[in-house]
């Protein structure tokens, strides 16, 4: 289930007896500096997976607080935006700079990064059984251009018991995940079925995001450790 217009592909990376399995840029590879704007260590995973790794990683501190009635998908582009000025602020010249957001989506609720183990045990009641979205917003700035998508899965959880939802607070894994879940993780087991991008959810949905930065001259080898 996917939002917003896509520039074009690309082709395979190999295997080698002697390949070394560490993704990264190759040293001839024309384009400017790339800057992800994160602190997510899953969104540098994702990208290292197909062969892009950044040049920097500066996180941006900016207010995630979502203004008065704001609804999650403006919300999320509003903050990717953010993010990408905010890092791009600092930085001088031709660099490109990425940056996302990915918030759960209840009905009209937006459900963050819970800040305790109480918020956390909420939000998975709230989720517990239903259906929701994840909507990641995307943003791409380089020499003073934007490029922006906004992708959305949706997400169908079975019911949960308080059993497990006690279960799923102990292992800590919903730390610094919106919704207070990993599809990545143990909470792929609450998750029968997904449909759209499966990493959107995981917090950078690699088909759009790699268009983009091919569509702004950022190469994309394809030269990932292989699975
Ligand atoms: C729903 C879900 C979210 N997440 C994560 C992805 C994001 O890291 C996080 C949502 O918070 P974000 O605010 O999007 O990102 P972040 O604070 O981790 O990093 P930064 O703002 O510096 O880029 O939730 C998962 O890892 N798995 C999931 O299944």
């Amino acid at each position: 289930m996917t939002a917003d217009p896509a520039p074009a592909p690309q082709a395979p990376g190999a295997d080698g007896p002697a390949a070394d399995p560490a993704p990264r840029r190759t040293p001839d590879a024309a384009g400017p500096r790339l800057v992800l704007g994160s602190a997510s260590p899953r969104r540098l995973a994702l990208l290292a997976s197909i062969g892009v790794v950044p040049d920097a990683v500066i996180p941006a501190d900016i207010d995630e607080t979502p203004k008065k009635d704001e609804e999650p998908r403006p919300y999320a582009l509003r903050l990717a935006r953010e993010k990408a000025k905010a890092v791009a602020a600092g930085l001088g010249g031709d660099d490109a700079v990425l940056a996302a957001d990915t918030v759960v989506a209840a009905g009209r609720r937006i459900l963050g990064k819970p800040q305790d183990e109480a918020e956390a045990y909420g939000f998975l009641s709230l989720l517990s059984g239903r259906r929701h979205r994840v909507i990641t917003g995307v943003a791409l700035r380089r020499g003073g251009r934007e490029w922006t998508r906004r992708v959305e899965t949706q997400v169908r959880f079975k019911r949960l018991s308080d059993a497990e939802i006690s279960a799923y607070l102990r292992s800590g894994e919903w730390r610094g995940k919106a919704g207070g879940y990993a599809i990545q993780g143990i909470g792929a087991g609450f998750v029968p079925a997904i449909n759209g991008s499966y990493t959107n959810v995981v917090g950078l949905p690699l088909v759009e995001v790699a268009n983009l930065l091919q569509g702004a001259g950022v190469p994309v080898t394809w030269e990932g450790s292989p699975a």
